[in-house]
């Protein structure tokens, strides 16, 4: 059975890795249904809408946990009804598998 991405943790990133090319970080796209690609290829992005402040407070409350438990950080916006959560893996100033993983299991935090 294959694992799905959220069924993996991320792995410490330790730099002096190529980041995935546009076409590599497209093929993982079809594993994270609701995230986009920027258009070189370097940030994952998705827009997650919630009834008020509280809901979407709650939410990038949970995501935090979930980066500290993965070691690995998303950007995160988010205001009244909505959260946006963008992922890079900085040090390598690009995309990494660890940062689908990070999406699968964003998303899953979301119920989605
Ligand atoms: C030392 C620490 O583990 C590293 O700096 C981690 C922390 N979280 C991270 N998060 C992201 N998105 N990219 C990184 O390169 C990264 N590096």
């Amino acid at each position: 059975m294959v694992e799905s991405l959220a069924q993996k943790v991320c792995t410490p990133c330790l730099g002096g890795v190529l980041p995935l090319t546009k076409e590599a970080a497209e093929t993982y796209l079809s594993q994270t249904p609701g995230w986009e690609l920027d258009d070189e290829g370097h940030w994952l992005r998705r827009n997650f809408k919630f009834i008020d402040f509280r809901e979407a407070q709650a939410f990038i409350d949970n995501v935090g946990h979930l980066a500290e438990e993965q070691g690995h950080h998303p950007d995160i916006c988010f205001g009244w009804g909505y959260a946006t959560i963008s992922l890079q893996t900085h040090k390598i100033r690009g995309l990494h598998e660890n940062d689908f993983i990070m999406a699968d299991k964003v998303s899953r935090l979301a119920g989605l």
